[in-house]
């Protein structure tokens, strides 16, 4: 999948803004991508000035950065779910707060991660902002359930599409060993319906459609950060 663009100034002021939205002795789940990067090192910023958080990862990537940046990791094995998860996303419904997220492969267990938490903040830049949600949407799918899971996508009115990877050849696989089908729906007119349905097809292990989950949209711009709250969960 493309990644998106979006500005670096835009991109730093949103998750600075939602690593100051962190509280000390906080459990913070540590999102993925280029947006969350930035929060993670401003987190390690306050812990350098002797801020106690605890990280916990929601990729290999992040996890890298939070060890390089001095933010202590654990897992949620050890700690059940976080106090305050900060994430980025592909493309958020500015009205509903609903999300598209793992253009980075990561949504799997961004989902577990930030579902877990007691306030979720997304961060983002404003070419992620739209009316509805129209984006691809990534499926983490096993091995070995591909061909079945293609068909019930296409069941579905989608056309899935095995994301290849970038400088190895063949597919994609995750941190967790799967493969991902980016799959076009067009116009979501149901997202809350599609969730269920993705949800429902057997070898699909993690869809990017975040509904319900948000409690508040970060975006940043070159100036400042707008913000957008909802009434999640
Ligand atoms: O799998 C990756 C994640 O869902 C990212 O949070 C998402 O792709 C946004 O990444 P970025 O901030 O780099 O646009």
């Amino acid at each position: 999948m493309k990644r998106t663009g979006g500005g670096e100034t835009a991109k730093r002021h949103a998750g600075e803004r939602a690593a100051e939205a962190v509280d000390d002795g906080d459990v913070v789940g540590l999102g993925t991508g280029s947006t969350a990067a930035h929060a993670i090192r401003a987190l390690g910023r306050r812990v350098d000035a002797g801020l106690d958080v605890t990280g916990v990862a929601t990729s290999f990537q992040s996890r890298e950065l939070a060890r390089e940046v001095g933010v202590p990791v654990t897992t949620l094995d050890d700690v059940g779910g976080v106090d305050v998860a900060i994430d980025g996303a592909d493309q958020f419904d500015r009205e509903t707060g609903a999300l598209i997220k793992g253009g980075g492969a990561a949504h799997a267990r961004e989902k577990v991660v930030d579902a877990s938490a007691d306030r979720f903040l997304v961060v983002a830049d404003p070419t992620k902002a739209a009316r509805g949600l129209d984006a691809s949407v990534p499926v983490e799918v096993l091995p070995s359930a591909r061909r079945p899971v293609e068909a019930a996508l296409d069941d579905l009115g989608g056309e899935p599409t095995l994301r290849a990877a970038a400088r190895k050849d063949g597919p994609v696989v995750t941190d967790n060993g799967n493969l991902v089908l980016d799959c076009a729906f067009g116009a979501l007119a149901n997202p809350d319906a599609l969730a269920v349905d993705l949800s429902g097809v057997p070898g699909v292990v993690a869809h990017g459609l975040f509904v319900g989950l948000a409690d508040a949209v970060l975006v940043g711009t070159e100036d400042g950060v707008e913000r957008y709250d909802y009434a999640a969960k």
